[in-house]
Protein backbone atom coordinates (compact mmCIF):
# COMPACT_ATOMS: atom_id res chain seq x y z
CA UNK A 1 0.00 0.00 0.00
CA UNK A 2 1.36 3.49 -0.85
CA UNK A 3 1.74 5.27 1.88
CA UNK A 4 0.00 8.46 2.36
CA UNK A 5 0.77 11.92 1.40
CA UNK A 6 1.39 14.89 4.49
CA UNK A 7 -0.99 17.17 4.47
CA UNK A 8 0.53 21.08 4.80
CA UNK A 9 -1.63 23.56 6.38
CA UNK A 10 -0.73 27.38 5.88
CA UNK A 11 -2.72 29.66 7.52
CA UNK A 12 -2.32 33.57 8.91
CA UNK A 13 -3.94 36.82 8.97
CA UNK A 14 -5.30 38.41 5.73
CA UNK A 15 -2.54 40.24 3.92
CA UNK A 16 0.55 38.69 5.39
CA UNK A 17 1.44 37.41 2.55
CA UNK A 18 0.13 33.56 2.57
CA UNK A 19 -0.71 33.87 -1.53
CA UNK A 20 2.71 35.69 -2.69
CA UNK A 21 4.54 32.79 -0.57
CA UNK A 22 2.50 29.86 -1.88
CA UNK A 23 3.40 30.74 -5.50
CA UNK A 24 6.75 31.63 -4.90
CA UNK A 25 6.93 27.82 -3.32
CA UNK A 26 5.57 26.58 -6.01
CA UNK A 27 7.65 28.56 -8.49
CA UNK A 28 11.08 26.65 -6.64
CA UNK A 29 12.78 23.84 -7.98
CA UNK A 30 12.10 20.36 -6.30
CA UNK A 31 8.88 20.69 -4.91
CA UNK A 32 6.96 17.29 -4.57
CA UNK A 33 3.55 18.91 -3.28
CA UNK A 34 0.09 19.82 -4.99
CA UNK A 35 -2.30 22.56 -4.73
CA UNK A 36 -5.54 22.13 -3.24
CA UNK A 37 -7.46 24.96 -5.26
CA UNK A 38 -10.15 26.54 -2.85
CA UNK A 39 -13.52 27.03 -3.33
CA UNK A 40 -15.05 30.33 -2.77
CA UNK A 41 -18.72 32.63 -2.70
CA UNK A 42 -16.34 36.20 -2.80
CA UNK A 43 -16.65 38.27 -6.32
CA UNK A 44 -13.61 37.34 -8.71
CA UNK A 45 -10.82 40.00 -8.13
CA UNK A 46 -9.11 41.64 -11.28
CA UNK A 47 -6.73 39.65 -12.69
CA UNK A 48 -8.20 35.99 -10.68
CA UNK A 49 -9.01 33.16 -12.71
CA UNK A 50 -11.58 30.77 -11.80
CA UNK A 51 -9.78 27.67 -11.32
CA UNK A 52 -6.65 28.42 -10.53
CA UNK A 53 -7.26 31.17 -7.59
CA UNK A 54 -10.48 29.74 -6.74
CA UNK A 55 -13.50 27.97 -7.69
CA UNK A 56 -16.24 31.03 -7.49
CA UNK A 57 -19.51 29.72 -6.56
CA UNK A 58 -22.59 31.17 -5.62
CA UNK A 59 -23.70 30.93 -1.74
CA UNK A 60 -26.75 28.26 -2.94
CA UNK A 61 -24.21 26.10 -4.86
CA UNK A 62 -21.72 26.12 -1.68
CA UNK A 63 -23.89 25.10 1.14
CA UNK A 64 -25.38 22.18 -1.44
CA UNK A 65 -21.87 20.85 -1.20
CA UNK A 66 -21.55 21.29 2.78
CA UNK A 67 -24.83 19.87 2.43
CA UNK A 68 -23.41 16.74 0.83
CA UNK A 69 -20.67 16.26 2.77
CA UNK A 70 -18.09 17.29 -0.23
CA UNK A 71 -16.24 19.73 1.83
CA UNK A 72 -13.21 19.32 4.03
CA UNK A 73 -13.65 22.10 5.78
CA UNK A 74 -15.16 25.84 5.14
CA UNK A 75 -15.69 28.15 7.03
CA UNK A 76 -17.32 31.88 6.97
CA UNK A 77 -14.63 34.74 6.86
CA UNK A 78 -15.47 38.66 6.18
CA UNK A 79 -19.21 37.32 4.58
CA UNK A 80 -18.06 34.96 2.43
CA UNK A 81 -17.53 31.11 2.18
CA UNK A 82 -14.23 29.87 2.08
CA UNK A 83 -13.62 25.98 1.64
CA UNK A 84 -11.61 23.55 0.64
CA UNK A 85 -12.70 20.57 -1.57
CA UNK A 86 -12.71 17.12 0.06
CA UNK A 87 -12.72 14.70 -2.84
CA UNK A 88 -8.86 15.88 -4.34
CA UNK A 89 -7.48 16.66 -0.79
CA UNK A 90 -8.13 12.54 -0.33
CA UNK A 91 -7.51 11.60 -3.65
CA UNK A 92 -4.25 12.81 -4.15
CA UNK A 93 -2.97 12.25 -0.60
CA UNK A 94 -3.64 8.14 -1.09
CA UNK A 95 -1.65 8.61 -4.49
CA UNK A 96 1.14 9.55 -1.53
CA UNK A 97 1.36 13.27 -2.98
CA UNK A 98 1.67 15.88 -0.37
CA UNK A 99 -1.17 18.43 0.03
CA UNK A 100 -0.52 21.78 0.30
CA UNK A 101 -3.87 24.30 1.98
CA UNK A 102 -3.54 28.09 2.09
CA UNK A 103 -6.55 28.36 4.25
CA UNK A 104 -7.46 31.03 7.26
CA UNK A 105 -7.63 30.03 10.65
CA UNK A 106 -10.71 28.60 11.72
CA UNK A 107 -10.84 26.24 8.71
CA UNK A 108 -7.37 24.92 9.54
CA UNK A 109 -8.50 24.41 13.13
CA UNK A 110 -11.09 22.25 11.76
CA UNK A 111 -8.83 20.13 9.35
CA UNK A 112 -6.88 19.85 12.17
CA UNK A 113 -9.26 17.92 14.35
CA UNK A 114 -9.22 15.56 11.25
CA UNK A 115 -6.16 15.51 10.48
CA UNK A 116 -3.94 15.88 13.58
CA UNK A 117 -0.96 14.49 12.08
CA UNK A 118 -0.81 17.44 9.39
CA UNK A 119 2.16 20.06 9.44
CA UNK A 120 0.62 23.58 10.38
CA UNK A 121 2.22 26.30 9.84
CA UNK A 122 1.36 29.96 10.79
CA UNK A 123 2.97 32.95 9.03
CA UNK A 124 3.34 36.13 10.70
CA UNK A 125 3.45 39.22 10.00
CA UNK A 126 6.84 41.55 11.09
CA UNK A 127 4.30 43.53 13.51
CA UNK A 128 0.80 44.42 13.10
CA UNK A 129 1.12 48.02 10.59
CA UNK A 130 3.07 46.23 8.37
CA UNK A 131 0.53 43.97 8.13
CA UNK A 132 -2.16 47.29 7.40
CA UNK A 133 0.28 48.39 4.69
CA UNK A 134 0.12 45.23 2.90
CA UNK A 135 -3.38 45.22 2.62
CA UNK A 136 -3.69 48.31 2.13
CA UNK A 137 -0.95 48.31 -0.71
CA UNK A 138 -2.71 45.32 -2.12
CA UNK A 139 -5.15 47.38 -2.82
CA UNK A 140 -8.05 45.10 -3.52
CA UNK A 141 -10.43 45.49 -0.32
CA UNK A 142 -11.99 48.73 0.59
CA UNK A 143 -11.46 50.68 4.04
CA UNK A 144 -14.26 49.21 5.71
CA UNK A 145 -13.26 45.47 4.19
CA UNK A 146 -9.64 46.24 5.46
CA UNK A 147 -10.77 47.21 9.08
CA UNK A 148 -13.29 44.27 9.43
CA UNK A 149 -10.08 42.44 8.57
CA UNK A 150 -7.54 43.48 10.72
CA UNK A 151 -9.84 43.08 13.70
CA UNK A 152 -10.03 39.66 12.91
CA UNK A 153 -5.85 39.06 12.26
CA UNK A 154 -5.74 40.17 16.08
CA UNK A 155 -8.26 37.45 16.44
CA UNK A 156 -5.79 35.08 14.27
CA UNK A 157 -2.93 36.36 15.81
CA UNK A 158 -3.83 34.39 19.23
CA UNK A 159 -4.95 31.32 17.78
CA UNK A 160 -0.91 31.10 16.99
CA UNK A 161 -0.32 28.26 19.64
CA UNK A 162 -2.44 25.80 17.68
CA UNK A 163 0.12 25.58 15.35
CA UNK A 164 3.08 23.15 15.09
CA UNK A 165 5.39 26.49 13.32
CA UNK A 166 5.56 29.91 12.90
CA UNK A 167 7.23 31.39 10.23
CA UNK A 168 7.70 34.99 10.10
CA UNK A 169 7.51 36.57 6.04
CA UNK A 170 9.38 39.58 6.67
CA UNK A 171 11.25 38.86 2.98
CA UNK A 172 9.48 36.08 0.74
CA UNK A 173 12.38 34.13 -0.20
CA UNK A 174 13.34 33.76 3.72
CA UNK A 175 9.64 32.93 4.33
CA UNK A 176 9.82 30.72 1.41
CA UNK A 177 12.78 28.65 2.46
CA UNK A 178 12.04 28.27 6.07
CA UNK A 179 8.28 26.54 5.03
CA UNK A 180 10.98 24.42 2.42
CA UNK A 181 12.89 23.51 5.84
CA UNK A 182 9.82 22.71 7.20
CA UNK A 183 8.50 20.38 5.09
CA UNK A 184 11.32 18.59 4.70
CA UNK A 185 11.89 18.40 8.56
CA UNK A 186 8.97 16.52 8.39
CA UNK A 187 9.30 14.06 6.15
CA UNK A 188 12.76 12.75 8.35
CA UNK A 189 10.17 12.00 11.42
CA UNK A 190 10.88 9.16 12.91
CA UNK A 191 6.95 8.38 13.16
CA UNK A 192 6.91 9.16 8.92
CA UNK A 193 9.96 7.15 7.97
CA UNK A 194 9.71 4.10 10.50
CA UNK A 195 6.45 3.04 8.28
CA UNK A 196 8.61 2.20 5.66
CA UNK A 197 10.57 0.11 7.80
CA UNK A 198 8.07 -2.08 9.52
CA UNK A 199 6.48 -2.75 5.78
CA UNK A 200 10.11 -3.88 5.14
CA UNK A 201 10.55 -6.32 8.20
CA UNK A 202 7.21 -7.32 7.45
CA UNK A 203 7.64 -8.42 4.02
CA UNK A 204 11.27 -10.04 5.45
N1 LIG B 1 7.47 39.75 2.52
C1 LIG B 1 6.73 40.73 1.99
N2 LIG B 1 7.18 42.00 2.04
C2 LIG B 1 6.44 43.01 1.52
N3 LIG B 1 5.21 42.86 0.92
C3 LIG B 1 4.73 41.60 0.87
C4 LIG B 1 5.44 40.48 1.39
N4 LIG B 1 4.70 39.38 1.18
C5 LIG B 1 3.57 39.76 0.55
N5 LIG B 1 3.59 41.11 0.36
C6 LIG B 1 2.54 41.93 -0.26
O1 LIG B 1 1.46 42.01 0.68
C7 LIG B 1 0.20 42.03 0.01
C8 LIG B 1 -0.68 40.91 0.54
O2 LIG B 1 -0.14 39.66 0.13
P1 LIG B 1 -1.06 38.42 -0.21
O3 LIG B 1 -2.22 38.83 -1.05
O4 LIG B 1 -0.17 37.34 -0.69
O5 LIG B 1 -1.60 38.06 1.28
P2 LIG B 1 -2.55 36.91 1.78
O6 LIG B 1 -2.10 36.53 3.14
O7 LIG B 1 -2.63 35.82 0.78
O8 LIG B 1 -3.92 37.66 1.85
P3 LIG B 1 -5.40 37.05 1.88
O9 LIG B 1 -5.44 36.12 3.03
O10 LIG B 1 -6.25 38.26 2.09
O11 LIG B 1 -5.66 36.39 0.57
C9 LIG B 1 0.51 41.91 -1.48
O12 LIG B 1 0.46 43.19 -2.07
C10 LIG B 1 1.93 41.35 -1.52
O13 LIG B 1 2.63 41.75 -2.67
N1 LIG C 1 -11.13 28.17 5.66
C1 LIG C 1 -10.68 28.48 4.45
N2 LIG C 1 -10.11 29.68 4.23
C2 LIG C 1 -9.65 29.95 3.00
C3 LIG C 1 -9.75 29.03 1.96
N3 LIG C 1 -9.20 29.59 0.85
C4 LIG C 1 -8.77 30.79 1.19
N4 LIG C 1 -9.03 31.04 2.50
C5 LIG C 1 -8.70 32.21 3.30
O1 LIG C 1 -9.72 33.17 3.24
C6 LIG C 1 -9.19 34.45 3.56
C7 LIG C 1 -9.62 35.49 2.59
O2 LIG C 1 -9.12 35.21 1.29
P1 LIG C 1 -9.18 36.30 0.10
O3 LIG C 1 -8.74 35.54 -1.12
O4 LIG C 1 -10.59 36.79 0.02
O5 LIG C 1 -8.24 37.40 0.48
C8 LIG C 1 -7.67 34.28 3.54
O6 LIG C 1 -7.21 34.19 4.89
C9 LIG C 1 -7.48 32.96 2.83
O7 LIG C 1 -6.31 32.28 3.21
C10 LIG C 1 -10.35 27.76 2.24
O8 LIG C 1 -10.47 26.87 1.39
N5 LIG C 1 -10.79 27.55 3.48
Amino acid sequence: MTERGLLIVLSGPSGVGKGTVRKAIFETEGNDFEYSISMTTRQMREGEVEGEDYFFRTREEFEELIAAGQMLEYAEYAGNYYGTPLEYVNQTLDQGKDVFLEIEVQGAMKVKEKAPDGVYIFLTPPDLSELKSRIVGRGTDEMSVIEQRMEIAVSEIEMMSHYDYAVVNDEVPLAVKRIKDIIHSEHLRVDRVIHRYIKMIKEL
